[in-house]
């Protein structure tokens, strides 16, 4: 039955549900298809008691309000949703090629036209993010998702937020591995740190293993506030690379190649499958 607005209003009955996709922050994700059109997409089932019980209600309005206005080659589709008295249900872009993640452990690293690739990818989708005040936060490869032709899409806006005004966020995010020295100061900070991020991102697209990486967390964290950036010898890596990340990982924030700039470095440029991104 259409709504007042004339959109679709879903149930969970317009679905067959298929086999568990695994787990976003709030609840579980299915490959699903609607009956009628045959039309496959990704269900998130949230338990509302879930959210109630940690309170966080705000941030998935927060994050289905954001998810549902961004519409871009690069950022998972959110369709809709419904729900009923125990769940809320998001109907998702489905990502036939699963999450980046698991394709950078089995193939150990990628190619430098690969890597290249993503990361052209992920900065127009930021770009077109920042252009709509919305800083992801929350970029690693856990939150990439490849579609059928292999073309990166930014899942799960868990944790991103819409700048209302030009004021700074303040809150704890994301792994450690990712947290830019503002974030790990849990300063005042804003759209620099997906500059931080991507700069991130591309060591360990490239190497396999992220950039600060250590035993401990506090380790992580001084390795993070020092920028105690080094590039192993193996496996081999252009300059344009290494400069291009190193103009990145740089702590002070405006100091930080910009996103237009990152889509300029003669790495991206030189290397980037621009049909793919
Ligand atoms: C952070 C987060 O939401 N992580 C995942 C859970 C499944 N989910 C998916 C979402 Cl939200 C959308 N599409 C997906 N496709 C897959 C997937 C496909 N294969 C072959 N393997 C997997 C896994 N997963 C999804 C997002």
């Amino acid at each position: 039955s259409a709504t007042s607005t004339g959109r679709k209003q879903w149930s969970i009955h317009d679905f067959e549900i298929g086999k568990p996709l695994g787990k976003g922050k709030f609840g579980r994700v299915y490959l699903a298809r609607e009956v009628k059109s045959k039309f496959i997409v990704a269900l998130k089932i949230i338990f509302k008691e879930q959210i109630e019980k940690h309170g966080l209600y705000n941030q998935l309005r927060r994050e289905m309000e954001i998810q549902f206005n961004l519409q871009h080659p690069n950022v998972l589709r959110l369709y809709g949703w419904f729900h009923d008295d125990q769940r809320i249900v998001l109907i998702l872009e489905y990502a036939h090629g699963g999450e980046l993640y698991r394709h950078l452990r089995k193939s150990g690293s990628f190619s430098e036209k690969q890597a290249a690739t993503y990361i052209a990818s992920l900065t127009q989708a930021l770009a077109y993010c920042h252009e709509k005040h919305v800083i992801h936060r929350d970029i690693k490869p856990e939150n990439l998702l490849l579609d059928h032709e292999g073309r990166l899409k930014i899942a799960d806006f868990g944790w991103s937020v819409q700048l209302k005004s030009e004021s700074k966020r303040m809150t704890m995010c994301g792994t450690l591995d990712y947290l830019a020295p503002e974030m790990v100061e849990e300063k005042a900070h804003d759209y620099a740190v997906d500059n931080w991020t991507l700069g991130v991102l591309c060591y360990e697209l490239l190497y396999g293993v992220p950039p600060f990486e250590a035993e401990s967390q506090k380790d992580t964290f001084r390795r993070i506030m020092k920028v105690d950036l080094s590039f192993p010898s193996c496996p081999i890596v252009s300059p344009e690379a290494k400069d291009l990340i190193s103009r990145l990982l740089v702590k002070d924030s405006t100091k930080r190649l910009s996103l237009k700039e990152i889509l300029e470095h003669p790495w991206v440029v030189q290397n980037a499958e621009w049909s793919q991104v």
